[in-house]
């Protein structure tokens, strides 16, 4: 099992901190309602000692009356039979030969009922005689013998409160004498005598008299008091001293205002809980309704944010199926055409729902050149420019410009494939191409016949060096700018020696080889800038740009020996060819083209005249301008 985090036990105690209360609350119920129901025990307990106590004096007072009942009936058998037990204790002085019964007052001695007056003296004299033979206090009812009812009997209604506190009665019969007896009761704490209605007839503080009046008034007032009397129920109860109350009264009062408090506490405690559940849940709907009204707001603004993603996505829908760029978005997993613009759908010749679901495979029609591009695309998620050609629905091939890139689509991997035709492209490159090639083959043409309209122009024919007229162009110009420059420049004239022989003994054409090597020998002699024509014959002029005369006339002598050294081979024959020349500068004869080439021949001339193979500078000139 892992330990609790420090994060869960916080939860617990914050649990446990929250229980606490409650636990204690229950506890203190509990241990206040067990003192309460204590007191309750007790209360009930005191109060059953006291019923107990006045069932005891009630019991004892029933069995007086008990007692004293057994002893009227008794007496009674002897009324009940006059003419053995009542004509016999008085002593034969009056039968009672009506049968009827009489009622006599024996304080007052009157009749207290009709029927007795038909008492003759005689009877009088025997009642009288058998009333102080057993003298009777109070009043004495007397019945006809033929009669089977009891006479001199008051019912008794005795309350008795047993353990369960169901009321039940015992019922004696007592004379009414017998309880203004002042001996049967002597001994109860306090005795209470009512009638049927709880008007008190006998207590502790009236004293006999109203009894006496309740029942002379049962009496007189009844013309059947012989039956009424025998039926008038009274009840007796025993009340104990006030203070005997007191103790459950006390404990009563006690586990009242406990049981009140008890139930008060649970409530409040019920109440504060309730009240606390109340404001918690109040709080908790104020929450709810501000979490709810910024949910609200969150979704509207959602809502708003949805609406215009979705506008935004429309735009973008209809952007890219107005462009005249095909686009498929493709599954990355399964390489499928998850959707495609107008614009892919024309160039391939699928409808869009066609192109749905159709494998990017298919739509290639080198399977080498798509697995290629694919694992490219995989390996760097994107990819640009490529030329490939697609298969359209009606076979034909579609030649594209494809770039691919790898996205997520709706948290899925996809690609998005865009393209666009390049057929009608192609061809126009290839026609772009072969007009490129002809204009470029025109355009050699037209260099190779500029070249040979130039080397015609500026070249001799036959030796291949400067013609005269561009011989003196060339030579015009350097002489300008050495001119400009103030540098050194020279000129040198030179002929070849004894050409006319050489055309005679070995032939013109060989005359022509001559000078084709002769030419190539000194030209290949030259400096850099200097220019080589051939001035007409077998006379040629050399320009030298940075040359002065000296320096002019040590090179052309140089060239002149190294070509005399040598032994041309021509046509099977070893030529020996010299030339003859002659040097002049800018600064030291002319500036004037015309005139320095003028000077120099005139000095190539002397050189011919020297003897030939040669080179001669021209002389100062007196004038010559620098
Ligand atoms: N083969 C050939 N010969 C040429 C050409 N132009 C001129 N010639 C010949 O060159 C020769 C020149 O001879 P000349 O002027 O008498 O001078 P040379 O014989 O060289 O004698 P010097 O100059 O005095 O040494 C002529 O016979 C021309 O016919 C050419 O283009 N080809």
């Amino acid at each position: 099992m892992t330990p609790p985090t420090l994060q869960q036990a916080e939860q617990s105690a914050l649990r446990m901190s929250r229980l606490l209360p409650v636990l204690s609350a229950l506890f203190l119920l509990l241990l206040w309602s067990v003192v309460v129901e204590t007191l309750g025990e007790r209360a009930t307990f005191a109060r059953q000692r006291i019923h107990t106590e006045q069932h005891s004096w009630l019991n004892q007072a029933v069995r007086g009356i008990d007692t004293r009942l057994q002893a009227l009936r008794e007496d009674l058998l002897l009324y009940r039979q006059p003419g053995d037990g009542l004509a016999r204790q008085a002593n034969g002085l009056y039968p009672l030969d009506s049968g009827r019964l009489w009622l006599v007052n024996q304080q007052e001695q009157q009749q207290l009922h009709g029927e007795l007056l038909t008492l003759d003296s005689a009877a009088q004299d025997s009642v009288r005689l058998l009333l102080k033979q057993q003298p009777v206090d109070g009043k004495l009812l007397l019945l006809d013998a033929s009669t089977p009812r009891e006479p001199e009997r008051l019912q008794i209604v005795i309350p008795h409160c047993d353990q369960g506190g169901c009321q039940a009665a015992l019922t004696g019969y007592v004379r009414f004498s017998e309880l203004l007896d002042s001996d049967l009761l002597a001994d109860a704490p306090y005795i209470i005598l009512t009638d049927s209605n709880d008007n008190a007839l006998l207590s502790r503080g009236n004293g006999p008299q109203k009894l006496e009046n309740y029942l002379d008034s049962k009496l007189w007032h009844s013309s059947l008091a012989q039956a009424e009397l025998a039926s008038v129920p009274l009840r007796l109860s025993v009340r104990l001293p006030p203070e005997r109350y007191a103790e459950p009264f006390v404990l009563f009062a006690l586990y009242l205002i406990g049981a009140a408090t008890l139930m008060s506490g649970t409530l409040i405690v019920i109440l504060l809980r309730v009240g606390r559940r109340l404001a918690f849940i109040l709080q908790r709907s104020e929450e709810v309704n501000q979490a709810t009204h910024l949910l609200t707001l969150t979704n509207n603004s959602l809502r708003d944010r949805l609406r215009k993603l979705i506008e935004e996505q429309r735009d973008q829908q209809t952007l890219i199926d107005t462009v005249q760029v095909g686009v498929l978005l493709i599954d990355a997993e399964h390489k499928i055409v998850i959707t495609a613009n107008e614009a892919a759908s024309r160039l391939l010749g699928y409808t869009r729902q066609a192109l749905y679901r159709r494998t990017l495979e298919s739509l290639f029609t080198s399977p080498d050149q798509y697995r290629q591009l694919l694992a490219l695309l995989q390996e760097q998620q994107q990819l640009s420019e490529r030329e490939v050609e697609l298969n359209t629905r009606h076979g034909e091939r579609l030649w594209s410009v494809l770039s691919m890139r790898a996205l997520l689509f709706r948290e899925r991997s996809a690609y998005v494939l865009s393209f666009v035709d390049i057929t009608d492209r192609l061809l126009h490159a290839q026609r772009l191409e072969e007009e490129k090639q002809a204009t470029e083959r025109a355009l050699s043409q037209l260099q190779s016949t500029q070249h040979e309209l130039y080397q015609r122009a500026t070249c001799d024919d036959l030796t291949g060096i400067a013609n005269r007229r561009h011989f003196l162009s060339g030579a015009g110009k350097a002489l300008e700018l050495a001119r400009l420059d103030n540098q050194p420049y020279a000129v040198a004239v030179l002929d070849i020696d004894h050409f006319k022989s050489i055309n005679d003994s070995y032939g013109h054409a060989t005359g022509d080889v001559a000078l084709q090597r002769m030419t190539q020998h000194i030209a290949a002699a030259l400096p850099e800038p200097a220019l080589f024509g051939r001035m007409g014959g077998e006379e040629f002029a050399i320009t030298l740009p940075g040359y002065g005369l000296n320096e002019a006339h040590a090179l052309m002598d140089n060239i002149r020996q190294g070509l005399a050294a040598q032994a041309l081979p021509i046509d099977n024959h070893a030529l020996h060819i010299t030339f003859s020349a002659g040097v002049a500068e800018r600064k030291r004869h002319s500036n004037q083209l015309s005139e320095l080439l003028k000077i120099a021949d005139h000095a190539m001339y002397q050189a011919k005249h020297n003897g030939r193979n040669r080179v001669e500078s021209a002389l100062p000139a007196q004038d010559s301008p620098h």
